[in-house]
This record gives structure tokens, sequence and C-alpha cells, in this order.
């Protein structure tokens, strides 16, 4: 399996260390999670190549190094939160522009194109103009751009934000199929746009990575540690950060919190959610 290894990754803003000796794997399907400000997108604009680490080192497969800008940017596709395409032209016309700037022979790029539409389902909206597309049809124009030449490792960042429901669910499913034969590195502050689309997992707090590793691993950190009861409002608020979750049941409401006291016996199934919340708010 192809991995991305970062070896003691540091990098400051006057004097404001962001990112903090971080190390650890990049590989298959990774969702890089983290609260506002943590370091998700000096990270990805690290890996991007469009800044460089002030020292650490990364590596494809332990060999190709990011130093060799060309070569690493000739295998990463990149779709950024926010992007803008040409308005007036059409998605297969923009489609080629961009295809042409890649390096891609023409002709060579109209077959690519061609079948990156029926990827990512937008071959009966191939001839409308960009400015005609919802928020849902332009984000899988950016993915069919990202794809181009057919890039080794793909960059999504924050997928879903802006997308109503339904186009969510799509992309999602559509990330997850795009994922099954190359890296794909999502970051994002939506657990569930991770807990659907990733098989592994970083999280980001503070500049330090905090936890890497797949899914079900993260969800075993809180294995026992979750309770959810009944209870009325005024024990629900003497509970105070450990409460996850509150659902109004009529008089009471359904508490979901964190438990220190490890309970084997608990049958309530711990989401990555739990885990994140766990994780990311330890020691407040
Ligand atoms: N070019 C820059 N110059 C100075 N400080 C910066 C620069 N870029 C980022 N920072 C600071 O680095 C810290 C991490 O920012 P970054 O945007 O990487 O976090 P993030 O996890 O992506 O947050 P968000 O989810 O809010 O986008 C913040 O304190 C930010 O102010």
């Amino acid at each position: 399996m192809e991995r991305i290894c970062l070896t003691e990754i540091n990098k400051s803003y006057q004097n404001k260390q962001i990112l903090k000796n971080l190390t650890f794997n990049i590989q298959g399907s990774f969702g890089l999670l983290g609260p506002n400000g943590a370091g998700k997108t000096t990270l990805m604009r690290i890996l991007t190549t469009l800044v460089p680490p002030d020292s650490g080192e990364i590596k494809m497969n332990d060999n190709t190094s990011w130093k060799d800008q060309n070569i690493v940017r000739s295998y990463i596709g990149y779709l950024p939160q926010h992007f803008s395409l040409y308005k007036n032209v059409t998605v297969v016309e923009c489609l080629l522009h961009l295809a042409v700037l890649k390096g891609i022979e023409k002709s060579k790029a109209k077959l690519e194109i061609d079948s990156l539409l029926e990827e990512v389902n937008l071959q009966e909206h191939k001839k409308k103009k960009i400015k005609q597309l919802s928020g849902g049809m332009l984000r899988r124009v950016g993915i069919a751009q990202a794809l181009l030449g057919n890039p080794r490792l793909l960059i999504v960042d924050e997928p879903t934000v802006g997308l109503d429901i339904e186009e969510r669910v799509r992309f999602r499913n559509l990330l997850r199929k795009l994922g099954r034969n190359r890296i794909i590195l999502i970051s994002t502050h939506i657990v569930e746009d991770v807990e659907m689309t990733c098989d592994y997992i970083g999280i980001l707090k503070e500049g330090e990575i905090i936890f890497t590793g797949k899914k079900e691993d993260l969800k075993a950190i809180v294995k026992g540690k979750i309770k959810e009861e009944l209870l009325t409002m005024d024990e629900a608020d003497a509970l105070q950060n450990q409460v996850i979750s509150l659902k109004q049941q009529e008089d009471k409401c359904l508490v979901r919190y964190f438990n220190e006291a490890q309970d084997e016996q608990s049958d309530v199934s711990p989401t990555i959610e739990d885990a994140y919340l766990y994780l990311t708010k330890k020691g407040e």
C-alpha cells in the first residue's frame, strides 16, 4: 500500500510554532480532523508544496522526497475549500483548459475528461456553463479537475461545507470510491465526513498529532467511557463539560456523557465523534 511518511515536521509563523514535530504516515483514505486553528490548513499547504516546512522530511513510500517539488506536484490532485472556475465556459471547456495547463496533450485530455465526467456523474451536465451548476455539481467539477492526470495522492479540503444533505451524501460516496485506488487525504472539522469516507484518521490539536490509526482503534479509546441516561435538567447541568449531547424527552432529557469510571459492561456503542471530543477536550 502506498503511503506518505512525515518525519519531525515543524512550522512556525512569527515565532509561534504552528506544527510541532509531526511524525506519522498517511495511507488509504485518511481523514485529518482537528478543531479550528489546530494547523490543518498549514499541514495541507506543506503537503501540496505551497509552503515548505521549517524542518523535517516528507517522502512518498520512503523514496521520493517533497524536496523534489516538480515530481511531487505531478503526483498530487488538490481540491481546496474555496476555488473558482471560469463562469462563462461549459464544464468540458473548463476541464479541457485546466488539463492543458497541467501539460496533458489535448486529444488525450478529451478522452480522460470523458471518463472523469462519468466517474463524477456529470456526463449529462457537461455542456452546461459553470455559472448554471449547483454547489454540489461545482464540487464534483472540482474533483474532476483534481483527478486530471490520475494523481497518486488526492487532497481535499473541507469537502462538504456548503452542500445540502443529498449532495453531501453523494459527494461522500464519490470520495469513498476514489479512495479505493489512491491515497486520499481529507481535511475537515466535520466528523461525519470522516466517519463516512475514511478508513484511517489523524487528529491534530494545537499543532500536535494526538491520534493516528484506524477508525476502530479510535472508537476503542472511549469504549466503556460513555453513558446514556434520562436525567433532569439540573442533573444534566451538574455534568458540565462531560456532556456530549442532550435530547429533550418530555420533562427530562436523554444525556450522553463521558463517564471516567470505565464500565466494561456498558452497552453504549462509542462513535468517532465521542472519541474525537474525548481526545480534543481532554485537559480543558
Ligand atoms: N500565513 C500565516 N501567518 C501567520 N499565522 C498563520 C498563517 N497561517 C496560519 N497561521 C496561524 O496558524 C494557526 C493554525 O492555522 P491553520 O489555518 O493551519 O489551522 P486550521 O486547523 O486549518 O484551522 P481552521 O479549521 O480554522 O481553518 C492559527 O493560529 C493561524 O492564525
